[in-house]
């Protein structure tokens, strides 16, 4: 045991740098265990228990029984070789002293086994939420590949859950990997889809500080997108196959939309709820309020402005509710319809 437990992580820098509550907690646990042992208390041993508790923290699992929940710790150095996946393909269930390894789905030879090291599925482990940002750009597509690879099981077309973390997740930091590669076409196309098909169902209330910033995502990525070049399309709709057909698709569907109004129109719906989503000093609200101002100030938009306020009045309306939907929802369906494909082509 003492030989398998000395190749197991311990992070006990990590855990120093830190130097919170847990850090405290385990000079306190490893000074109490020294004593408890009768073993003398200098800097070495203290450095050893130490080591030997960050271990624990580690790699140790939480013993749990059906009727009594929590019993203790449980650490077994073979066990603890299993690394941490948000859609594990294995789980570790408890029965009397044992710790069985369960397999989820058939394992195929040199397939890492991967278990949760959280508790709800909606949860997400730092590792699949981490930013991106710092990390170089070939590494950040490595990174979003083998994230987006784990994703396959929520994107199944049989039973796609599309709102289920980690998958949301992956396609924000796609989104932004895009805008800053300035391939703003297809950010926008994933924004899209997290706007219009992951972030309701994430959360109903249309005030939701995520959804407003969802809004607000579209509408920059929309600015950003030049009115496209409808001569570069070659005509293909469906069976997108080649990254050069995608993005004719792409831009296309973008030469069809009127940007300008699609992203005033989501402008306007960020001012409204971002009061109630945080408060009149949210940044969100301040940028949104000043790109509206910019798109107010192009010339010869009379009638989509009379049409935008006129909804911004009466959203319920029937004239109004058929402008949002055709306007607005339907071009932004037919962009989101590309995501998918975009995140299959770029990221497998
Ligand atoms: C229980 S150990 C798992 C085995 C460990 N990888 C090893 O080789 O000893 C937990 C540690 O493994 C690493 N780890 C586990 N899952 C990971 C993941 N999905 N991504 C990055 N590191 C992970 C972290 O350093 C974590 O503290």
């Amino acid at each position: 045991m003492g030989a398998a437990m000395a190749g197991v992580q311990g992070h006990v820098d990590r855990f120093r740098a830190d130097a919170g509550k847990l850090w405290a907690d385990m000079e306190l646990q490893a000074m109490a265990a020294l004593h408890y042992l009768g073993r003398e208390t200098n800097a070495r041993s203290l450095a050893e228990a130490i080591e030997i508790l960050c271990k624990l923290q580690v790699n140790s699992f939480n013993r749990l029984d059906e009727d009594v929940e929590q019993t203790g710790l449980f650490m077994n150095p073979a066990l603890a070789m299993v690394n941490h996946s948000c859609i594990p393909n294995a789980f570790v269930q408890f029965v009397g002293r044992k710790a069985v390894l369960h397999a989820y789905q058939e394992i195929k030879k040199d397939e890492e086994i991967e278990i949760s090291y959280i508790a709800t599925v909606d949860e997400i482990h730092p590792w699949c939420s981490a930013p991106l940002s710092g990390v170089s750009e070939p590494d950040r597509q490595k990174q979003i590949r083998r994230r987006w690879a784990a994703c396959k099981p929520l994107r199944d077309p049989r039973s796609p859950a599309y709102a289920i973390e980690p998958l949301p997740r992956v396609l924000t930091e796609a989104s932004m990997f895009f805008g800053e590669q300035g391939n703003f076409a297809y950010g926008l196309c994933i924004s899209a889809f997290l706007a219009t098909r992951v972030d309701p169902y994430k959360a109903a209330a249309p005030f939701a500080p995520q959804r407003v910033k969802g809004l607000l995502m579209v509408a920059k990525l929309l600015a950003n997108t030049a009115p496209a070049d409808t001569g570069a399309s070659t005509g293909e709709s469906k069976a997108v196959t080649s990254a050069k057909s995608l993005r004719g698709a792409v831009e296309k569907a973008l030469g069809k939309m009127d940007q300008a109004t699609v992203c005033q129109t989501l402008l306007e719906l960020v001012v409204y709820y971002a009061p109630a989503a945080h408060s009149e000093e949210w940044s969100v609200l301040r940028e949104a309020k000043d790109l509206l101002a910019d798109i107010e100030a192009l010339p010869s938009r009379e009638t989509e402005d009379a049409l935008i306020k006129a909804f911004v009045r009466n959203p319920n309306g029937d004239g109004e509710r058929r402008f949002f939907e055709q306007a607005i929802l339907s071009p932004l369906r037919e962009l989101s319809d590309y995501c998918l494909d975009i995140m299959d082509s770029e990221f497998s």
